[in-house]
């Protein structure tokens, strides 16, 4: 059966955006189109049978989350640490029999811990970036890390004190001289980072760290422990982002004396380490998505799950979060009155074709709400399959909830919501 909530007596169209709200639109149409049989015929729009009672019903599996797999999220205890032989060992592996390149793992090594970065600390909020880098490979992933955070929409600086002319560096160098990115020294490092930077890329060093960090990253990792003397003088610290081992921990384990970085997020590379397990900050992601089964069986790899395409995966559970402070902050352009299309359902479909264009995930999604004769309000997603000049058209079934409130009262409202363009628009029905 289709629905059509559309043009009949009255369609109320306001649109909403962060800008101020433009006046309610009204306008007229008969319906005339479908013949509906007349317990489905509604005064502002109306049930029309379609041939065969196709029953349309679209709702998501469960386990779904909005018709989305919920990303995976692994706990902990089944998840493998490696040594530091084993973590020596497996990319030794990759890039001797497997046939990798030290430039490709590096590469999408880097890539994780920007998109790791980017799943929690939105450029919008954490926008600067000081990316510490290694003398080593770890140093080397913060150099690609930063060239993709710099595309993401983050500013990123780097300090990278003890460079090597390996082409692979200096390609890496290359490429972020070439974006205009500012490079460091440790002396020209502000002596308190929390002013100039919300978020620190740990990449000095890896699973290849022993010892007792010599210069000049000695001093480095100690103004990284410093900054939480800054959250005691109630000034936010910038979040730190370790690169596969916190800098200056023991590989395996941990941060023996207890006095060492305490990073906010932890991108463990291929598999975490032993060490990971002394991680206690919010956010630990797993990246480095390319384990052949070989290695996997080898080493007998307890992974989580890449959710779709994703270069990262969380593991362990998010941190609970206050959902009074979840705020994003909407930067987009203005949207004045005087640009509303004259006609509601030209500014609708303006809007959709932008949200196509944006690539957003199901743009045809829009909340259904309708009140039966108890005036009990409930709403539903629906996915809307058409929009014509009479209205807009979705698929539900006799028997449902919204078929039979539609028919006990013909008031409903609809609700289309585009995230990634902080887009709403919303249409209400009233019988003026
Ligand atoms: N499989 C993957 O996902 C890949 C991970 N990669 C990253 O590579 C590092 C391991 O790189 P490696 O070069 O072997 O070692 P480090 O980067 O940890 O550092 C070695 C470097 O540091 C010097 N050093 C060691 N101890 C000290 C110390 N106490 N003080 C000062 N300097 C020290 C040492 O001399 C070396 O010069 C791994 O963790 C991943 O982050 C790769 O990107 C490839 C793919
Ligand atoms: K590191």
């Amino acid at each position: 059966m289709r629905g059509v909530l559309g043009k009949s007596r009255k369609m109320i169209c306001s649109l909403l955006s962060q800008a101020p709200v433009s006046p309610a639109y009204y306008y007229r149409s008969s319906p005339s189109i479908y013949k509906p049989k007349p317990s489905n015929r509604f005064s502002w729009g109306f049930l029309a049978p379609i041939p065969s009672p196709a029953i349309r019903v679209f709702c998501s599996k469960p386990g779904e989350v909005g018709g989305l797999m919920a990303s995976s999220v692994q706990n902990q205890g089944s998840i493998s640490y490696l040594t530091q032989r084993e973590a020596a060992e497996v990319d030794e592996t990759l890039m001797g029999p497997l046939g990798f390149s030290v430039d490709q793992l590096m590469e999408l090594a880097g890539l994780s811990v920007a998109t790791s970065i980017n799943e929690v600390y939105k450029p919008s909020e954490y926008n600067r970036v000081l990316a510490i880098c290694g003398p080593g490979n770890n140093g080397g992933d913060g150099l690609v890390a930063a060239r993709h955070l710099y595309h993401f929409g983050y500013k990123p600086f780097v300090c990278y004190p003890k460079r090597t002319q390996k082409p692979l560096y200096s390609g890496l160098v290359t490429q972020l001289e070439s974006l205009s990115i500012p490079f460091l020294s440790v002396d020209e490092l502000p002596m308190d980072l929390s002013k100039d930077f919300d978020i620190l890329v740990d990449a000095m060093f890896g699973f290849s760290f022993h010892g007792a960090p010599r210069p000049p990253f000695d001093d480095l990792i100690k103004k990284l422990i410093n900054l939480h003397y800054y959250e005691q003088a109630q000034r936010k610290p910038p979040v730190i982002v370790s690169v596969d081992i916190p800098s200056g921990w023991h590989v395996e384990e941990g941060d023996v004396g207890g006095d060492g970085i305490k990073p906010d997020m932890l991108v463990s590379l291929t598999a975490p380490k032993l060490c990971a397990k002394k991680f206690s900050g919010p956010h630990h992601f797993l990246g480095g998505r390319f384990v052949p089964p070989a290695i996997a069986e080898k080493y007998k790899l307890q992974l989580p799950q890449y959710p779709g395409i994703s270069m990262c995966v969380r593991i362990g559970k998010p941190p609970q979060i206050d959902i009074s402070s979840l705020r994003e902050n909407y930067i987009s352009p203005e949207f004045l009155e005087e640009q509303v299309e004259a006609d509601p359902l030209d500014q609708f479909r303006k809007w959709f074709d932008d949200a196509m264009a944006a690539n957003l995930k199901e743009p045809n999604a829009m909340a259904l709400s309708t009140t039966g004769k108890d005036g009990k309000p409930s709403s539903r997603m629906v996915l809307l399959k058409g929009v014509d000049k009479d209205g807009f058209v979705w698929f539900t079934n006799y028997e449902s909830q919204k078929a039979r409130q539609l028919s006990e009262n013909p008031h409903a409202a609809l609700l289309f919501y585009w995230d990634g363009l902080n887009r709403q628009y919303p249409t209400s029905m009233s019988d003026a």
